[in-house]
């Protein structure tokens, strides 16, 4: 995919918790600031669920839902596979220059390319980016997809909910779910 310009999120977005969801706000807020598209990069399975290291919170028609509640432009879904995961953080910084970013912004531990050599520094070398300070809930935990996995396991369901805290989003004036239908999926 390309673009003239663009403000563009990255993330595996698995459950699209409270800290996904500041990122996207904080996205498509700057994007209507610009009056430019807002695009979220995903990937499809999650990395951490491709290599068996977790199960995935949500499917992709799920998160998708989920993502089209903020009102972004287009949600890129990259195949996450045995191909894509070859790919380098050049490789990726390359594919990125296409959407030419006004701005990129994510959470201080992003990283990105094969054996994850890209971060979020490296991010900024080649693109404005912005490095968004992490979501904690109330008692100081950083709210992650890894924490939300496991208080689902230990039966703790209602703290699980509330680290991805969809009842609130749901019911938030700007939230609509028709935002699905003028949402536009591509693959990279
Ligand atoms: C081009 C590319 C290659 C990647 N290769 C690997 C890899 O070899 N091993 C790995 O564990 N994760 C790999 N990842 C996944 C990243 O580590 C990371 O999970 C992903 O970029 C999503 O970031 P997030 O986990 O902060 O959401 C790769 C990501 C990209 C974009
Ligand atoms: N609590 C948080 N606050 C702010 N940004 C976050 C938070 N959690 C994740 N992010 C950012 O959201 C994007 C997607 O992250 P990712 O999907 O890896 O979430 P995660 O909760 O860290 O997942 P996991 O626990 O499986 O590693 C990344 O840019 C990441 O830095």
């Amino acid at each position: 995919m390309t673009l003239g310009a663009s403000v563009v999120t990255i993330g595996a977005f698995d459950g699209v918790h409270r800290g996904h969801q500041e990122l996207l706000r904080q996205t498509i807020a700057a994007a209507q600031q610009r009056g430019l598209p807002a695009v979220v990069y995903t990937f499809d399975p999650p990395p951490k669920v491709y290599f068996g290291q977790a199960e995935a919170l949500n499917s992709l028609a799920e998160k998708l839902e989920r993502i089209a509640t903020f009102g972004p432009d287009h949600v890129i879904v990259a195949d996450f596979d045995r191909t894509y995961i070859r790919r380098t953080a050049a490789d990726f910084i390359a594919e990125l220059e296409r959407l030419h970013p006004h701005e990129v912004i994510v959470g201080e531990d992003f990283c990105f390319g094969s054996c994850k050599s890209g971060t979020a520094l490296l991010l900024g070398q080649h693109f404005n980016t912005r490095i968004l300070q992490p979501v904690r809930c109330s008692d100081g935990e950083i709210v992650s997809s890894s924490r939300i996995r496991t208080l689902r396991r230990s039966g703790l369901a209602a703290a699980a909910a509330s680290l991805e805290n969809w009842k609130d989003v749901l019911t938030a004036p700007s939230a609509t779910l028709s935002n699905l239908a003028r949402l536009r999926v591509a693959n990279q």
